[in-house]
């Protein structure tokens, strides 16, 4: 089937923690619209962009875009930006079942509230799992000042970080306490910032898709008194496990199922916490209801969630997280080529950076796909990124001994068909003693996650270590502070496509490569994508 959407983009006043803010919204919602579709559907979603004075682009976060690699939203990667005024049409196939989302991928726009989920139904039966009724949960945090504000401040000397976020939303509702925020800016009578309910009958089985949209946070989600059995992540079948507390970092996307079986004579919370990096926002909550009475509270307080420094805990989760044993996809036994990246916090002109082997990304003016297909030369740095880092002798644990970096915006030129292994190594930043939690997201594809270690990756040991037998597929995967993460995929989508950090801050701050393949095997461009940079005036 085809599934038609028109969309129009704009500011809208929200109060999605009963604070009143700009928000950017879709058809004057935020979250925008949940797009649902069976697999092999073909979406389709006319973009009208009334923002005024801002552009805008829409990436389908987890949808690989095969054969339409302009419909990836990309900003300065896959497209021009939708000028104010202009309409764009996305056009592109679900190839696969599972929990995806999309959100803007221009500047730091996501953070304004432009987002959504995207969930594609499989053919019936075909899921390793069974469930009675399912619920949608949407993790996001959230902050008062505008991202215009953060974005300068990021970019500003000294830097005016981002700190850490006002609220935690769920389905984009949140509580800010009132009697701290401005005269006359908060209402917590608002329908708006009431705790979202997910009603339940007893006895019932539960699927909840949960899928995290943060732009700072890693979270631990918890369903109080209900075990969660994970059975998805991005769009993958996981050899299903149990947890309490479920960790998510930006860009994923799990399944869990819950069963019902608690006392139903109350309401229970679910409730989101920030972890791995030091909490200063409270407890996002909503309410799981047995009653069909949402207005009766739980009778408890919210769970607090995981030690936010518990690593450990999180790292188990990413390495039990592997195929279900009715779904492996073995990757290729081995790789044609392996490119280290060395992620490291840095200085450009004083301003703060994030670098992959000392260079930090910067987007290009003309997006990527254009210039290549088109050989527009001097749209981008020729020069090819460094593939390695001295990973014999760089120390971990140390600040990065050289802080100033370079900045590029040249490209990794990957052989079509070719297998490719990245490692992310995570490092100490300029401050001592801190290293943080990177959610990395593949454009595109999705890759094997080989394996993970906290420490030094070292090429002559750990291959050998690496899991070629079960491999979960994803499509975002964390690095752990001072761990490495491995991967493998296939370059086997032509196009361009982006690899970064999902933090929104951290993308901004150059945390991202891009890699193109069969760029030659790329159909004829729609017009549409093109009118910026060397491809003003109709080229
Ligand atoms: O990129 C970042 O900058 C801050 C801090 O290092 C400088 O203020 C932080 O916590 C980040 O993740």
């Amino acid at each position: 089937a085809t599934l038609n959407h028109e969309w129009e983009i704009s500011y809208q006043f929200k109060s999605p923690d009963c604070v009143c803010k700009l928000a950017v919204t879709i058809n004057g919602q935020t979250p925008g619209p949940t797009i649902r579709a069976t697999q092999g559907d073909t979406v389709v979603v006319r973009v009208s962009n009334s923002l005024l004075t801002e552009n805008v682009a829409i990436h389908w976060h987890g949808i690989r875009q095969i054969g339409t690699p302009w419909a990836d939203g990309t900003e300065g990667v896959t497209q021009c930006p939708i000028l104010p005024g202009d309409v764009f049409t996305y056009t592109f196939v679900v190839h696969r079942p599972g929990t995806y989302m999309y959100h803007a991928h221009y500047g730091m726009q996501r953070s304004a509230g432009l987002y959504g989920l995207i969930v594609v139904a499989a053919a019936p039966g075909a899921e390793p799992f069974a469930y009675d009724g399912e619920h949608e949960v949407l993790l996001n945090d959230w902050w008062h000042n505008s991202t215009h504000e953060q974005a300068t401040g990021l970019a500003s000397v000294p830097i005016r970080w981002v700190g850490e976020p006002h609220s935690l939303l769920i389905n984009g509702r949140g509580r800010f306490n009132c009697s701290a925020a401005a005269a006359g800016t908060c209402d917590a009578t608002l329908p708006e910032c009431a705790a979202p309910v997910f009603d339940v009958v007893p006895g019932k089985t539960y699927r909840f898709r949960i899928a995290s949209l943060t732009s700072l946070s890693a979270l631990n989600f918890e369903i109080e008194g209900h075990p969660m059995t994970v059975v998805e992540a991005d769009g993958h079948y996981v050899k299903p496990f149990v947890v309490d507390s479920l960790s998510i970092y930006s860009g994923e996307t799990y399944s869990v199922l819950i069963k019902a079986d608690q006392d139903p004579n109350r309401n229970y919370w679910l409730a989101s916490n920030v972890v791995s990096r030091q909490p200063g926002t409270p407890t996002g909550t909503a309410v799981l209801s047995y009653l069909g009475d949402p207005r009766s509270p739980p009778p408890t307080p919210p769970p607090a969630g995981r030690a936010w420094n518990d690593t450990m805990y999180r790292f188990q989760q990413s390495v039990a997280t592997v195929a279900h044993p009715a779904h492996v996809e073995p990757p290729p036994p081995r790789a044609d080529r392996t490119i280290l990246l060395l992620n490291t916090q840095n200085k450009i002109d004083g301003r703060i950076k994030w670098a992959l082997n000392n260079v930090s990304f910067r987007l290009p003016h003309t997006p990527y796909l254009v210039a290549m297909k088109r050989g527009l030369l001097g749209a981008f740095d020729q020069r090819p990124p460094p593939e390695k880092y001295a990973h014999q002798t760089y120390d971990i644990y140390a600040k990065p001994p050289n802080p100033n970096a370079t900045t590029s915006d040249g490209l990794y030129r990957l052989r079509f068909g070719s297998v490719v292994d990245v490692v992310l190594q995570n490092a100490n930043m300029l401050d001592d003693n801190k290293s943080e939690t990177h959610p990395w997201h593949l454009h595109g594809h999705d890759f094997w996650v080989l394996g993970y270690g906290i420490g030094r990756f070292d090429p002559a040991v750990h291959p050998a270590t690496y899991n070629l037998r079960d491999p979960i597929l994803k499509n975002t995967v964390a690095v752990h502070p001072y761990g490495w993460t491995a991967l493998r995929f296939k370059a086997d989508n032509p196009g361009v496509w982006a690899f970064h950090c999902h933090i929104e801050a951290h993308f901004f701050m150059g945390m991202g490569v891009v890699f193109e393949e069969g760029i030659e095997r790329v159909a004829e461009l729609p017009r549409e994508i093109t009118g910026c940079g060397k491809t003003k005036g109709g080229h």
